[in-house]
């Protein structure tokens, strides 16, 4: 092959490479005209290669280069002194007129010689990056908001002595146990701790205990490097890392290992950590707050957890009530929901009958502030009036079974309430209202995911969600 041909070649290359980059690129020669200007500056900028040829870069109208301000000039550009500008966050003007969030980096491009060639800029659009962003910073205020005290239910009297330890809490750095049945808020309150202390712009990270066998959860809260055991194909951070000036939330710490007791034991003295198969340590600014639905004095009696760790919690314990103990908060507690699945639904449920709220005050509630919101929710998918009715109850309310209950342990969904029966026309609104979701469906329903499967081919109703304000198939004919 001739010695033009090969470099012909070679040129052809390049510019497809260059073509098919995801990222901008352009090029400006010596007296700042642009050179050269890929497919994906087209997309970005909105202005075709034949349009941007021979124009200089003042066609992006960037809003910043070198300084505070991008000259658009090359002779007035400090790029030739510079030699490159460093990637810079900056907008451009598309075409169309609208700003384009991008990064953008200009480097000058020498010969063999030294001499200028010209400058190649290359430009990330980071519009997708930056709506990342903002969903990010949307949703951590709105988490923020969710655990604003003010959004916690609660006038009773244990309450107000929960809310009044837990702004205690906030205002400190030590360690928080809390302890409550199954239901009564706390990872809510421990939130609230969180989001209402100096440390609420660092992350909150939240470790369920149970979850893991004792091995994982080594992995999850500790970390590990590569190789350190079978299967450890790459290094992984542990939630003690991630959670770095945030606070770690370790619920059912009663549930941990003894091997584990031992471990969290030297994270609270020695306040720093070692990932798994690696000697170097590694220091940790966190603050732990632990919860637990067990008596974990008891525990430590039975010789079940270690009792030097537990005064090492336990520096300043919350205990959150019953709802038996605060039954006067559940008319709140109702109201709240329905305002709060009114928003989530789009009904217009305005309160809860006499008869309900009378059963409410009479019931047991085993399942606590969780079991109360489960039942409204159940409520809200019968319900088709503006008024939650008795019917409308899951069975284990209407039939007045948890009434003085002393099984507290007491399922919260007893076979009674799965065999409920289930209408048509209730249960396409719920498909529609879980987006097809049939796991989600079943759960609010308190059905099998199968039975829910069954009642769908019963009337025809497709299983895939095609659009749901199509009417559903309707039953063949036998024999059509
Ligand atoms: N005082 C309250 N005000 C409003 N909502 C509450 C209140 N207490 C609990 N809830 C709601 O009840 C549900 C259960 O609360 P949470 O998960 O905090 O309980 P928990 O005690 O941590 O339960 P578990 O021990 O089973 O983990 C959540 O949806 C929570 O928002």
């Amino acid at each position: 092959m001739s010695h033009t041909r090969h470099e012909k070649l070679n040129h052809q290359f390049i510019s497809r490479i260059i073509d098919s980059m995801a990222d901008g690129v352009f090029t400006l020669d010596k007296g700042g005209r642009i050179a050269s200007w890929n497919r994906s500056m087209e997309k970005i900028s909105g202005y075709s290669a034949a349009e941007a040829l021979g124009q200089t870069c003042a066609l992006l109208n960037c809003s910043r280069c070198f300084g505070t301000s991008c000259p658009a000039d090359i002779g007035r550009c400090r790029i030739f002194e510079k030699g490159s500008s460093g990637a810079k966050e900056c907008q451009l003007q598309h075409k169309n007129g609208h700003d384009v969030p991008v990064i953008k980096h200009a480097s000058v491009v020498r010969g063999d010689d030294g001499e200028i060639l010209g400058v190649v800029e290359t430009v990330t659009d980071i519009s997708e990056l930056n709506r990342a962003r903002r969903m990010a910073e949307e949703a951590s205020l709105r988490l923020g908001e969710i655990h604003r005290l003010d959004n916690i239910i609660g006038k009773s009297e244990p309450m107000v002595q929960a809310f009044e330890s837990v702004r205690v809490a906030a205002a400190s750095d030590v360690s928080v146990l809390i302890q409550g049945e199954s239901g009564t808020g706390k990872e809510l309150i421990a939130g609230a701790i969180h989001y209402n202390s100096d440390r609420r712009s660092g992350p909150l990270v939240t470790v369920n205990c149970s979850a893991l066998p004792e091995t994982l959860l080594e992995s999850e809260l500790f970390g590990h490097v590569k190789g350190a055991y079978t299967g450890a194909i790459r290094s992984r951070t542990g939630r003690f890392e991630e959670a770095a000036d945030g606070t770690v939330f370790l619920d059912e710490i009663g549930e941990l290992s003894p091997f584990i007791q031992v471990k969290l034991l030297r994270v609270l003295q020695e306040r720093e950590i070692e990932r798994i198969g690696e000697s170097q340590k590694r220091k940790i600014n966190i603050r732990i707050v632990t919860a637990t639905h067990q008596d974990l004095r008891s525990l430590v009696a039975e010789g079940k957890f270690r009792e030097d760790l537990y005064y090492r919690l336990n520096v300043f314990p919350i205990k959150v009530p019953s709802l038996r103990e605060r039954k006067e908060d559940i008319p709140l507690l109702t109201s709240h929901f329905i305002q709060m699945m009114n928003r989530k639904t789009g009904k217009q449920i305005v309160d809860a009958s006499r008869e309900v709220m009378r059963i409410f005050m009479d019931y047991r509630w085993p399942g606590n502030v969780r079991e109360l919101e489960n039942a409204l929710e159940h409520s809200f998918v019968l319900c088709n009036r503006d008024r939650i009715e008795k019917e409308d109850l899951p069975e284990q309310l209407r039939s007045g079974e948890g009434r003085n209950a002393t099984n507290e342990s007491a399922s919260l969904r007893p076979a009674g309430y799965r065999r409920r029966k289930v209408s048509k026309d209730q249960l396409l609104t719920l498909l529609v209202d879980c987006s097809w979701n049939k796991s989600e469906v079943a759960r609010r329903l308190g059905l099998s995911h199968t039975s829910v499967w069954k009642y769908m081919k019963k009337w025809g109703i497709p299983l895939a969600k095609s659009d749901p304000r199509t009417p559903p198939v309707q039953d063949k004919q036998p024999g059509s």
